[in-house]
């Protein structure tokens, strides 16, 4: 569903921010992508949404091949690519229904048919009783679970998440990363996780690859990179950390 074949993206000024890199996100699974500051992580989700194109390699997401996409079929991609953010990303102007609400006004969904599935996204990630509040007056755990009705509000196959827990404190992370293990379970949807987290991904994902400066230096199941005894040195740092 996601495959990368020997991916790099090398920016204008130089930097090479990942240097093939080959992995495939099994549909359905939950996959981590872990890395310290800089690894590459950001850039890996920007290729997968099309943010960015990789300047060699293949890119796969869902039969488009996205290196020779045309701007066209990569929007059409990008509605089916749900996302969530560390700084959530919520437009301050609008309530929470409205913020729901924007990727169907975008799609042309009629104004009932919005409402009803507002409604239902909004029961969803227990946030039934906020449709009128503003963000600023939400907590952080809330916040994200607006993300994640907005994200999911056009019913994509794939949602990447990037460092989507990293502002919360452990308690809401738990519950924000228990939320996204459900409705994998739910919906059948695929999620890609960014985090610097070790701790994340063993509480939600089942598989995880290891990104050190632009390169992947291990994946597999989780219980696999993470449980051995032996270990490439940068899943090592990971694991002494207890990050
Ligand atoms: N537009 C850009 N132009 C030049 N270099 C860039 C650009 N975007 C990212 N980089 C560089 O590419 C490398 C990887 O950056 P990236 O943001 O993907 O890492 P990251 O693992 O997401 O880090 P963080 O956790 O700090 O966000 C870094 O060296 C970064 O400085």
């Amino acid at each position: 569903m996601i495959a990368l074949d020997q991916v790099s993206k090398r920016f204008p000024d130089g930097t090479l921010a990942l240097d093939e890199i080959t992995l495939e996100v099994p549909r359905g699974s939950v996959f981590g992508i872990i890395g310290r500051s800089g690894a590459g992580k950001s850039t890996l989700l920007r290729l997968i949404n099309g943010l960015e194109r990789p300047s060699a390699g293949r890119v796969q997401v869902d039969g488009t091949a996205l290196e020779t996409a045309r701007e066209l079929e990569v929007r059409a991609l990008r509605r089916r690519v749900g996302m969530i953010f560390q700084s959530f990303g919520l437009l301050a102007n609008r309530t929470v229904a409205g913020n729901v609400a924007l990727p169907l006004e975008l799609a042309g969904m009629s104004r009932p048919e919005r409402a009803a599935r507002v409604a239902a996204l909004l029961d969803r990630v227990g946030l039934g009783d906020k449709a009128d509040s503003y963000p600023a007056r939400l907590s952080g755990g809330q916040r994200q679970r607006v993300g994640i009705a907005r994200a999911l509000a056009t019913r994509p196959d794939i949602l990447l998440c990037d460092e989507a827990t990293s502002a919360l404190d452990p308690e809401t992370t738990r519950a924000v990363l228990d939320l996204l293990g459900a409705l994998n379970r739910e919906l059948g949807l695929t999620i890609v996780l960014i985090t610097h987290e070790m701790s994340v991904v063993r509480a939600v994902c089942d598989r995880v690859a290891v990104l050190d400066r632009g390169r992947v230096v291990e994946s597999g199941p989780v219980d696999t990179v993470f449980g051995g005894e032996a270990g490439h040195a940068a899943t090592l740092a990971l694991v002494g950390t207890g990050a």
